[in-house]
């Protein structure tokens, strides 16, 4: 039998804990459910209870002899973060793009010349699976050490069918073998593959009648993802691609209106989308709507700064009533990092949130975004022991001293994983 772990003395516990159970958007996202010199009781990998310390030395009076004690004095805890938007299992390496793009070339240059998402789909259809779960595993241990215990993945750099399904197992591969819990969406609507340049419509069908229903036989993801963008998916390729997804049971997501604006969140609000992606462009009709239809925007600042464009209009996008999760989107091209703190702290700098609001973002409305807000994005007695300790006092601090990983320990599933 495994200790019980009795985490006390915080300076400042986050639980992120609410009552009411749906995406935060508003004053909800600044309610962070602090709890000054804070404590929590794991066993069995679960949160069993969450209080001052005085409320868990009472309550566990008789067991305290029994638990590997923490002592978190001066210490910032909060859940672990959740990254619910990454491309991480790839193969190979763009560096040679980053240099081109300071040179002066865009985004959509490269890709239309070849490079961009098809350079690596090169390389990931050359990858051996082993290969692949190496250097995807190598990414996720990075994830811990930044704090990140829940991660999103898509597939999208196969673009046929045998490459799809080997990113989709290497996911389910390491979901089993590997400490974070890995969330998989299908994207073979990532772009149109060269080889069916011209007849797009076609790669659609294909998608449609020959991908899908291997992925849904196989139980292989969760989401279908699109990139909705000029030049890349139509609104109308995309509404088919979704829909048709829906009927496999798979919920849809979409990277919508990132370098033109492209009807793209309107989309996501009318296919019942549980999140759009990106959102940078997106039109004023396209943010009333998802706050209306409670899609999530999912948005990606180190994205932005890294393409050099300006950023997502998050904090008009709260004050409308969206609910804002934030992600690194971990990829080889637009946004290679793991470090979710960095995202939290250019959400706050790039977008306007505040400290408060970046912690919901990265923490229970992310979960939200992947359907996992019953098991983890707060610290709350049931759900996965999943917790970081920060070498900061208290939120705020968090996103002030920006750049930094404060992160000391971490536990996933009540098991230290980052000492
Ligand atoms: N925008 C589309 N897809 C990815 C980038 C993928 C790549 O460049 O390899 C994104 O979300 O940023
Ligand atoms: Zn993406």
């Amino acid at each position: 039998m495994t200790k019980p772990i009795w985490i006390k003395h915080a300076a400042q516990l986050a639980t992120l804990a609410q009552y009411e159970q749906s995406p935060r958007s508003k004053e909800a996202m600044s309610e962070l459910g602090l709890v000054e010199d804070g404590s929590i009781w794991m066993e069995a990998g679960l949160v069993q209870a969450v209080g001052t310390t005085k409320e868990l030395e009472e309550r566990y009076a008789d067991r305290l002899h029994e638990a590997e004690v923490v002592d978190a004095t001066g210490h910032l805890v909060t859940p672990g973060l959740v990254d619910p938007h990454t491309h991480v299992v790839y193969g190979g390496s763009r560096e040679r793009e980053f240099e081109m793009r300071l040179e002066g070339a865009t985004y959509m240059d490269i890709m239309n010349a070849g490079g961009g998402i098809h350079a690596t789909t090169r390389m990931t259809r050359e990858a051996s699976e082993q290969e692949l779960m190496e250097q995807t595993a190598r990414r996720l241990d990075s994830f811990l050490t930044h704090g990140v215990t829940t991660v999103e993945g898509k597939s999208g750099y196969g673009m046929n069918v045998e490459t799809e399904l080997k990113q989709l197992r290497v996911m389910k591969r390491l979901q089993e073998e590997h400490p974070i819990d890995l969330v998989p969406t299908f994207m073979g609507a990532h772009a149109v593959p060269n080889d069916y340049k011209g007849r797009e419509d076609e790669y659609v069908d294909h998608l449609i009648n020959e991908m899908l229903p291997i992925v849904s036989k196989e139980k292989l993801a969760e989401f279908n993802d699109v990139f909705c963008e000029k030049g890349v998916f139509t609104p109308e390729q995309s509404e088919r691609i979704l829909t048709a997804g829906k009927k496999y049971g798979l919920i849809p997501k979409i990277h919508a209106d990132e370098i033109e604006p492209y009807g793209g969140a309107e989309l996501a609000a009318k296919v019942g989308a549980i999140s759009a992606e990106h959102l940078l462009k997106a039109s004023q009709e396209g943010i009333a709507a998802m706050a209306k239809s409670g899609t999530i925007a999912c948005l990606l600042p180190a994205t932005a700064l890294y393409l050099r464009e300006e950023a997502a209009p998050g904090r008009m996008m709260i004050d409308e009533g969206v609910a804002v999760a934030i992600s690194t989107d971990c990829n080889p091209g637009s946004s290679p990092t793991t470090s979710m703190p960095l995202v939290m702290n250019l959400a706050c700098i790039s977008m306007r949130l505040t400290p408060a609001e970046a912690l919901t973002a990265a923490t229970y409305n992310a979960a939200c975004a992947i359907n996992r807000q019953d098991k983890v994005g707060s610290l709350e007695a049931g759900k996965q022991a999943d917790v970081v300790l920060w070498n900061v006092e208290n939120y705020q601090e968090l996103q002030y001293l920006f750049g930094v990983n404060h992160v000391k320990s971490v536990w996933k599933n009540g098991v230290q994983v980052v000492k």
